[in-house]
């Protein structure tokens, strides 16, 4: 797969002598859909804002589809969409009005066709004619997408696109951003809610203090970091594990009716079979067992976490 983006060595550090970006290097594949999380502060609008020619990087450089960001500003902002945080909201104009506008600005023709296909996309052509601030906030924010995709980009960027909206709206959206797949544009996106990269992504890049720790295929790194759980209820509560099975990784849940077991999702030998059987010979009778995996959230949390110790 060919390379869309490529960030080489892009650093940042604010006037107030705050480093925002360590040098990060990463390189965005075409058609993708890249998830970048992070704990509050990590530097991911910064990251963005560089990209999307809104702050000015310290050191390194940004291709987008092959044209630098500095140096070829506006052919690289032309291929690129964002849809920020915050929602630009009390506007009078029409939705046809402002979206129509947005491409313009990218020096684009008109072309009424993609706009109308784009309003449609996302639910919106009924309201064209509304004014933006008659709208509902999930409207507002649709209407920030569609002039994120005006000028037809082939990178979009969606800085915490799901954040206070509904259960219906996130699931438009999750369907919207993969439509968007389907026809080749490639998604970045910043998310607090794992769930959401857990669902969406292709790949995952994690950002701590300016960072990138990992950048992986969410598949591979929730086999890699994953863990199991065996939930085993017992018949008889325990007040206590017994020191015998000192040796094993255990904790007791519910008020002493559960043993939690915790191994390693990937290993041949998950240490099930001898565990049960000296649960058996120390006459531990239990009435249910099962199995879940860790979520991409646990594995987010201990990465964070693992860090935050070793920077300790
Ligand atoms: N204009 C600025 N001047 C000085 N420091 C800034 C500026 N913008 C951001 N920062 C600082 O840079 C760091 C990274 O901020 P950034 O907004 O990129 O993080 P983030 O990962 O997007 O966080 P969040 O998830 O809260 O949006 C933070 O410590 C922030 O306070």
């Amino acid at each position: 797969m060919s390379t869309i983006l490529s960030i080489k060595n892009l650093s940042k550090t604010y006037a107030s002598g705050l480093t925002a970006l360590k040098p990060i290097n990463l390189d965005i594949r075409q058609g993708e859909i890249f998830a970048l999380l992070g704990p509050n502060g990590a530097g991911k609008t910064t990251l963005i804002s560089i990209v999307c020619g809104i702050v000015t990087p310290s050191g390194g450089s940004v291709l987008a589809d092959g044209h630098d960001i500095v140096r070829d500003y506006r052919a690289a902002r032309m291929k690129i969409g964002l849809v920020p945080q915050e929602l630009a909201t009390d506007s009078f104009e029409s939705v046809l009005a402002t979206v129509r506008f947005s491409r313009g600005l990218f020096g684009r023709k008109p072309d009424e066709a993609h706009i109308e296909r784009v309003l449609r996309d996302l639910s919106l052509w009924e309201k064209r004619n509304d004014r933006i601030m008659t709208l509902s906030g999930g409207m507002k924010r649709r209407v920030m997408i569609a002039k994120a995709l005006a000028h037809e980009p082939r990178i979009l960027f969606l800085d915490e696109p799901t954040a206070g909206v509904d259960v219906e709206l996130r699931r438009d959206m999750w369907a919207l951003v993969r439509r968007l797949r389907e026809q080749g544009v490639t998604v970045i996106l910043t998310t607090h809610y794992i769930e959401e990269a857990e669902e969406m992504a292709d790949r995952v890049g994690v950002i701590r203090k300016g960072e990138l720790i990992v950048v992986e295929e969410k598949d591979a790194l929730m086999r890699k970091l994953g863990k199991k759980q065996l939930t085993i209820q017992l018949k008889d509560a325990l007040t206590e594990i017994p020191a015998t099975l000192g040796a094993w990784p255990l904790e007791l849940a519910s008020a002493g009716s559960e043993l939690i077991y915790r191994f390693d999702a990937k290993a041949e030998d998950t240490g099930i079979p001898p565990l049960l059987r000296q649960l058996h010979e120390l006459g531990i009778a239990y009435k249910d067992l099962n199995t879940q995996e860790s979520s991409l959230e646990d594995i987010f949390v201990s990465l964070v976490s693992t860090r935050t110790e070793a920077a300790a």
